[in-house]
């Protein structure tokens, strides 16, 4: 694709650098003429320029100060993804809201989100009347979401007597029935892939009526790694039994997430509400996730990322032919990497894991693509 090599720089936590910035994807990106450069967090961004694009995943205000700084010395600067747009992740309230946004049809099956409340301090814990909408059994979730251990740390809460143990603030989910299997759905730009992951069991009514009033848990879909790509992993839960939602349904999805949140790289937690079988519940939206668990990351991630820079070079080369206030700027657009058709990308490359997807989605307009790129 490339007629000169791109470098990209990637800003992780180390847990994260270790599982995603792998031997396997370093070597296949260079191949592609992508250099993935580690960039160095004891050194101000500013001074480890010029780079094509920026990957991160970090929190704050000093390194949102940072990019910003960066973009000012390298206006064309691909910055993956905004802090704003990731920033709507961080709670679990702003999180979900988008979901209510989307405009999607399907025949067979619908969508929403569980009920929940926010509670922010112990006094409306306690007050009936803020509690009418729910019914118990309820999940209590960190109101914030970012990344701490403290952030994943929940509690399944069956009676009244459960509330004395939370602590403000907090989202009080209902919890659904689900037959114990979520779908986790990765989004790479166009690309949407859906797995299938341990969930919490279901709770019966006996349950609900002899169960101790909490249970705390903490990242319950996430077992070592050996263990999740293990065929036993699979068998032991009997993930092979569960039904995959439509790709279509999943895909239509994801594409509208995309375009609302203006982010590339997430994923996000869907559960199959039992009590209907065609209803669907989106749980949890997570900015960067462990996309190295993801069958081929490698090639996926290495096509979204020779995309996104051929889409750097038109933008470049057209604000280069052109003068003035038609130029695309790179400052105050999203990237929506587009179309391109994907380029097979994934069709190509990607093994077969069994599963269907792995399809990209419909490419976006003419103005979507130009409304490309951006911090
Ligand atoms: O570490 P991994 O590979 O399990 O990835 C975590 C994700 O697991 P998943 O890919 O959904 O199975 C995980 O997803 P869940 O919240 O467990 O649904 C989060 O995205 C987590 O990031 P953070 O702690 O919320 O900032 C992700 O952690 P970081 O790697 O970003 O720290
Ligand atoms: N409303 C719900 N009903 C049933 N199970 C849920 C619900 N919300 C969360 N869970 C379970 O709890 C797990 C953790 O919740 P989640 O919101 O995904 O938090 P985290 O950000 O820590 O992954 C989910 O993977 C799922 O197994
Ligand atoms: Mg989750
Ligand atoms: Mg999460």
């Amino acid at each position: 694709m490339a007629e000169r090599i791109f470098s990209i720089g990637y800003a992780l936590a180390s847990k994260k650098q270790q599982s995603f910035i792998q031997d396997s994807l370093v070597s296949l990106a260079y191949s592609r003429g992508i250099d993935l450069v580690r960039i160095d967090m004891e050194r101000p961004l500013v001074d480890q320029g010029p780079l094509d694009c920026i990957l991160h995943k970090l929190y704050g205000d000093d390194w949102k100060r940072q990019l910003e700084e960066f973009k000012v010395k390298y206006p064309n600067v691909i910055i993956l993804d905004s802090p704003d747009a990731i920033g709507r992740l961080h709670n679990r309230i702003s999180m979900l809201q988008v979901v209510s946004e989307l405009k999607i049809e399907h025949q067979n099956e619908s969508f929403g989100i569980p009920k929940q409340i926010v509670i922010y301090d112990k006094e409306t814990l306690f007050d009936r009347q803020a509690w009418e909408s729910l019914k118990f059994p309820v999940i209590a979730k960190p109101l914030v979401a970012d990344g701490s251990a403290k952030s994943h740390k929940m509690a399944l809460v069956f009676n009244h007597d459960g509330l004395n143990k939370l602590k403000p603030p907090i989202v009080l989910q209902e919890f659904v029935n689900h037959g114990g299997v979520i779908f986790k759905v990765y989004v790479v730009g166009e690309y949407v892939k859906c797995v299938k992951r341990k969930s919490l069991p279901d709770v019966s009514e006996e349950k609900l009526e002899v169960s101790e009033a909490l249970l705390s848990f903490s990242q319950v879909s996430n077992l070592a790694n050996n263990e999740r790509i293990d065929d036993k992993y699979y068998k032991l839960m009997h993930l092979d039994d569960t039904e995959m939602p439509p790709h279509s349904f999943i895909t239509d999805i994801a594409r509208g997430l995309r375009r609302a949140m203006k982010l590339n790289l997430f994923n996000f937690d869907v559960i199959r509400d039992a009590r209907f079988g065609n209803r669907y519940l989106i749980i949890d939206i997570n900015y960067f996730p462990g996309y190295a668990k993801m069958p081929c990351y490698e090639a996926v991630l290495t096509d979204f990322f020779c995309d996104i820079m051929s889409l750097k070079e038109e933008v470049v080369k057209s604000n280069d032919e052109k003068d003035g206030p038609e130029k695309i700027g790179f400052d105050k657009r999203q990237v929506h990497i587009c179309d391109k058709e994907m380029r097979k990308i994934v069709s190509n490359t990607c093994c077969s894991d069994g599963d269907e997807g792995g399809l990209p989605v419909s490419p976006l307009s003419r103005e979507e693509k130009e409304n490309s790129i951006q911090v």
